[in-house]
Order: structure tokens, then C-alpha cells, then sequence
């Protein structure tokens, strides 16, 4: 025992004993472990800039530093219906499209069946469920592993609803440098607190020279989109899919029809006093068509040349010429020509000769394209009437003439 703690005391006996060794170890763990904390710090510092700030949103990188002093701020649309009305919306149909908005909140058993349209759900890939951050899946903000990366989209198609933004989209992704996410991300008005890292997974990967791109439909009329995607990109294009406004919102009603046929009319809806005539701009089926009070919005934040519009009936009648001017806009290769399309007499549309990445012919699914129920011409001249202003405004802005009147 005496041997034992003499031993221990002397310093020669020491540097030899288990205990001093043990220490060494814990030395060198000590230092390995503040490097790694180390690294992290700085590793994590980098997240931040990458995500949209969960606590205000809608002020991400726009109210402070050089973020406010680029980003003009809103300005309140004039007057544009004839109460006044029209700020908020009545949404029977919770401006919902009809694609699978949002996969995430589906078992995949519902989807089956459905119109499941998307790129993830035809390859049997898995759009749905709980989507981990890919900081947690250790990958911070790199994704490229396997072919190609995952990217922020530098094109969005953020509307309109029901005006052909599926077809649009169904005929881009043949272009070989092309790539999009199948299912709507409703990030910009749905799921902007789970940050940009988020909506980047929902990305497929593109090889250097390929455009990411996405379709939610909804965008065009949420007012925070506008800042939110200026603040993910300034130079993202958009593109929006118009359709005359009467036409849209009878789909957009003939599509909640669909889903609860129990609704009351189309007109009982539209007016907000049958006897006086007035439109009840407060239903979001009727106050989507107000393109020109949309568009505004997108302008304070965007230029006019940055956004591409689209006419849905010529994407019906003539699909090549609008993928042309669409391909030109994006800077692709015009390789999408007349030849990519046939027009199918069953389905009474226009469609692929071959999808992407198949051989065989493709049309739209049947929500697209629904037979639309009887409305009382009084009825529609009246909504005809109610738009005729706010398209003149419209065609002013973008400089084109859609035809609507
Ligand atoms: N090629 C082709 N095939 C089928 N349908 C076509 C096509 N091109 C445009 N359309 C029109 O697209 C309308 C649906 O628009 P969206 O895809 O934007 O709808 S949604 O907002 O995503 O629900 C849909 O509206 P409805 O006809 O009222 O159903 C179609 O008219």
C-alpha cells in the first residue's frame, strides 16, 4: 500500500500509472470535442441565411439592412369593387386547385386514384408524409449526392388557379432542362415557416443548366407571396397562367361542385343582392379573376419583364406557340415544338404524343377538363359586365390584349 501511493506521488511513477494516461485521453477528447463544437458553430451560422425567418415571415431579409432599403413596400390596390369589399375572401373552395395541393396531408391510399398527377407519385416515389429538414438528415445545406442537386427554383408558375397551370407545367417538364416538383409546395402561402431548407427538399435534383421549377396556383393572390419569393430570389421568373376571368370562375366553382355537390347555385353565390345586381366580390371564385388588383401587388416587388403571362386558351387552342414564348422566357432551347402535341377528340384537348420520361401518349386526368354546368346568360353577361374594367386594366399593364370581351 505505501509502495502503491509513493508510486503515485512520484512524478517519473506517475507518467506511467493508468491514471495519467487516462488523463491524457481526456485531454485530447476534451480538444477533439471543442474543435467539433467549433465547427459547428460555424457550420450552423450558415442555416439561418438559408431559411426564412420563422418568426415573421412575411418580414424575412425586407425590414431591415439593405433587405428594406431594396424592397419597396406594398402599396394599398385603389378601390376595385363596387363596395368596397374584396379584402377579405369568402372561401368556399379555400382557394384550393385541383391538383394534389398538398400531398403531405394525404395518406397515400387517398391519393390513389386521385389525380395524383405528380412526378413523385408516377414514379412511385414518396411525396408524402412528414418531410425531415435536411439539416436533420445531416445534410446542412448541400443535397448533391446521386445525380445532380437539389435547388431553389429560378421559375415558379404562381397562378392562377384553374386558368391551365397543370398542362402548362405537364408540358414544360419535356424539355430536358426542365425539372419540377410534382405536387404543389404551397411554401410561399402555406408552409413558409418550415423554412427555405424545406421547400428546397421538395425539389428534384437538376444537373448544372436545368431549371427547377414549381406550380402553385395560389401564390398569385397571396399577398405576402410577392416578398417572400423576392426575399428567397429577385431574379426568379414568374409565370401566370390567365384565363377570362368568367370562364375561371365557373371552373373554380364546377371544381368545388365536384367535391360537394350540395353547394347552392353559381348565381345565389355570385351575387351579393340578386335584386341590385351586386357581385359578391368577397368569393374568392369571383375575386381571383381581379388579375389587374393581383397583379399590382407582384409589382411592387417585381419588374413586368420578370413575369410571363400566359394565356390558358391559347395554351388550348395553339400549346407549341405558348411553349415557345414560355421556353424563350426562360432562356431554354426551343425544343417543345407542334410536334410534342396531338389533340385528343375524347378528351377535347390537347395532349402529349409522349410524357416525360415515357413512350406513350398523355393527356390530363379528368379534373381537367370537367364539363361545366348551365349559368343563365343574364347571368354571365353580368359577371362579363362586372370584369370588363379591371381586364381594360389588365391588358394595360402587361401590354397584351387576352381577348376576354
Ligand atoms: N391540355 C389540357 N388538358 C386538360 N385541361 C387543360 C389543358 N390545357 C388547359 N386545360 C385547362 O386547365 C384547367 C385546369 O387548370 P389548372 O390546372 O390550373 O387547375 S388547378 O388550379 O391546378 O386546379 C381546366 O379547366 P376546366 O376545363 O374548367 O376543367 C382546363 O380547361
Amino acid at each position: 500500500m505505501e509502495y502503491s501511493l509513493l508510486r503515485a506521488h512520484h512524478p517519473y511513477a506517475l507518467s506511467a500509472s493508468p491514471v495519467r494516461r487516462k488523463l491524457a485521453l481526456f485531454g485530447i477528447m476534451l480538444v477533439l470535442w471543442l474543435y467539433v463544437l467549433y465547427s459547428c458553430v460555424g457550420s450552423c451560422a450558415t442555416v439561418p441565411s438559408l431559411r426564412a425567418d420563422r418568426r415573421r415571415p412575411e418580414d424575412a431579409g425586407l425590414r431591415s439592412g439593405i433587405g428594406s432599403r431594396l424592397v419597396p413596400q406594398a402599396r394599398a390596390w385603389e378601390d376595385y369593387d363596387q363596395t368596397g369589399v374584396g379584402v377579405f375572401s369568402r372561401d368556399l373552395n379555400n382557394v384550393k386547385s385541383d391538383d394534389v395541393t398538398d400531398v403531405r396531408t394525404f395518406p397515400r391510399n387517398v391519393l390513389k386514384g386521385n389525380e395524383a398527377e405528380t412526378e413523385t407519385e408516377r414514379r412511385g416515389g414518396d411525396a408524402g408524409g412528414e418531410r425531415r429538414s435536411p439539416v436533420h438528415s445531416g445534410g446542412l445545406s448541400t443535397f448533391s449526392n446521386g445525380s445532380g442537386t437539389k435547388r431553389l427554383p429560378q421559375a415558379i408558375i404562381v397562378g392562377v388557379k384553374k386558368g391551365g397551370t397543370r398542362a402548362l407545367l405537364e408540358f414544360l417538364r419535356v424539355h430536358p432542362d426542365v425539372r419540377a416538383a410534382g405536387a404543389e409546395p404551397h411554401f410561399f402561402d402555406r408552409f413558409y415557416d418550415n423554412g427555405l431548407e424545406w421547400y428546397r427538399d421538395l425539389m428534384p435534383k437538376t444537373l448544372d443548366g436545368q431549371i427547377t421549377m414549381e406550380k402553385t396556383p395560389s401564390y398569385f393572390v397571396t399577398r405576402e407571396a410577392p416578398a417572400r419569393i423576392y426575399s428567397m430570389s429577385r431574379s426568379t421568373k414568374l409565370i401566370v397562367v390567365v384565363r377570362d376571368p368568367v370562364t375561371r370562375a365557373i371552373s373554380d366553382y364546377t371544381q368545388t361542385l365536384s367535391k360537394r355537390p350540395d353547394i347552392p347555385s353559381f348565381e345565389s353565390l355570385m351575387f351579393k343582392n340578386r335584386t341590385t345586381g351586386l357581385i359578391d366580390t368577397s368569393w374568392s371564385a369571383i375575386q381571383i379573376g381581379i388579375y389587374a388588383k393581383h397583379l399590382d401587388n407582384w409589382l411592387q416587388f417585381f419588374p413586368m419583364r420578370q413575369i410571363l403571362f400566359v394565356s390558358g386558351e391559347r395554351l388550348i387552342s395553339d400549346p407549341a406557340g405558348e411553349l415557345g414564348r414560355v421556353q424563350d422566357f426562360l432562356g431554354l432551347k426551343r425544343i417543345i415544338t407542334d410536334k410534342h402535341f396531338y389533340f385528343n377528340q375524347t378528351k377535347g384537348f390537347p395532349c402529349l404524343k409522349k410524357a416525360e420520361g415515357s413512350s406513350k401518349p398523355h393527356c390530363l386526368g379528368k379534373t381537367k377538363g370537367r364539363t361545366h354546368p348551365n349559368i343563365n346568360p343574364a347571368v354571365v353577361q353580368r359577371l362579363r359586365d362586372f370584369y370588363r374594367p379591371f381586364n381594360m386594366k389588365f391588358y394595360q399593364m402587361t401590354g397584351h390584349n387576352f381577348g376576354w370581351d
